[in-house]
């Protein structure tokens, strides 16, 4: 099996595995339209899925999230592949809310949250916690993002988890923690891939500077078809480089965003397709294809997720 390479985190020196397991996304609304309580459930399929991703694809670490929905199946898939706990990574998230109509599910926040998602996935511990959304508002999330980042601290300080992070947090919003923080943000998870390199704008450069890992979800957006519904300016030089590598399309666009430092969370509901994405570790991106790579990719633009707030300020 491929060995998985790890960025070291700063303040800790915790080697975190360079790719994830995303359980979110396709996952999560699957799971909503088949369970009755999808919150204390676990699916069959999912939690094989995962048991596959570490017992036959060679996945080290998972990602889930409160509002995933998917944090029991995490939790029986660690079991059922009798891994040691300490072999695999494992990070979920708060949910902070997102607007009106889907504020905060724990109103206390983070500290109350995962306290009931270690319950729900029967772990002593997480080696991340990340803060979901960066929408804090009275409405929405009830406590002020510093009360937030205070109660994760705790949350590290009692050994529920080793380390703490943000997801979807600007240069703006990590400024604020930064300011309070006794315990930095460790890792920022955004979007990112080829047609989003500068995201938000400059927030990548100002993690690279803090410190703090980015790390990337939807990593494979320019070879999705669902996604880049016209084509895009990388697909021919996409179509050389694998023949040239000798490796899959999803392999190269995974390993551009690890070679830009950046730690790729990508998911699949095929097991051979995840076991796949394990190999763009075996091979390296000559440094003129990837300067190539990049300057075309940074000609196009394609953001997913919370367009008004990045790119309008609001949400
Ligand atoms: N923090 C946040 O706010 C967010 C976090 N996330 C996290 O990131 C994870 C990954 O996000 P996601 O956007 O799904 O990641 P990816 O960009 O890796 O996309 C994965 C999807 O691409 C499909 N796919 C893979 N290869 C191909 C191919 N060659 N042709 C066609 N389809 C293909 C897969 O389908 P198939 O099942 O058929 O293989 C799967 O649905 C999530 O599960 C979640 O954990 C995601 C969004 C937001
Ligand atoms: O995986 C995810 N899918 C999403 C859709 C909307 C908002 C957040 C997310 C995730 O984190």
């Amino acid at each position: 099996m491929t060995q998985i390479p790890t960025f070291t985190l700063a303040r800790t020196g915790d080697q975190i595995p360079a790719l994830a397991m995303g359980s979110g996304t396709k996952h999560r609304i699957k799971k909503k339209a088949e369970t009755d309580n999808p919150k204390e459930t676990a699916t069959e399929e999912l939690t094989q899925l995962l048991t596959d991703a570490i017992t036959y694809a060679g996945f080290t670490h998972l990602d889930t999230a409160e509002t995933y929905t998917t944090e029991v199946e995490v939790g029986e898939a660690i079991k059922r592949s009798k891994v040691d706990r300490s072999k695999v990574w494992i990070t979920s998230k708060y949910d902070s809310g997102w607007r009106v109509e889907y504020p905060a599910s724990t109103p206390s926040g983070p500290y109350e949250a995962l306290t009931k998602s270690l319950k729900k996935m029967d772990l002593e511990y997480l080696d991340l916690y990340l803060i979901h959304s960066p929408f804090f508002h009275p409405d929405i999330s009830y406590i002020t993002v510093e009360e937030a980042w205070r109660q994760m601290e705790k949350l590290v300080e009692d050994g529920k988890t080793k380390n703490i992070g943000v997801s979807n947090f600007n240069t703006e919003m990590l400024e604020k923690i930064l300011k309070v923080a006794k315990i930095k943000p460790q890792v920022d998870q955004i979007e990112f891939h080829l047609y989003l390199q500068n995201q938000s704008p400059g927030v990548v450069q100002f993690c690279q500077k803090n410190d703090i890992l980015v790390e990337a979800y939807s990593p494979l957006t320019p070879i999705l078809p669902h996604r880049i519904t016209n084509g895009g300016p990388v697909d021919e030089l996409v179509e050389k480089l694998i023949k040239k590598y000798g490796v899959t399309k999803n392999q190269l666009i995974l390993r551009w965003v690890y070679q830009s430092g950046v730690l790729p969370v990508t998911t699949s509901s095929n097991k051979d397709r995840l076991k796949e994405a394990l190999g763009m570790f075996d091979f390296t991106i000559d440094k003129e294809d990837f300067t190539e790579l990049t300057e075309l990719g940074a000609t196009f633009h394609y953001r997913g997720f919370f367009n008004k707030y990045f790119e309008e300020g609001k949400i």
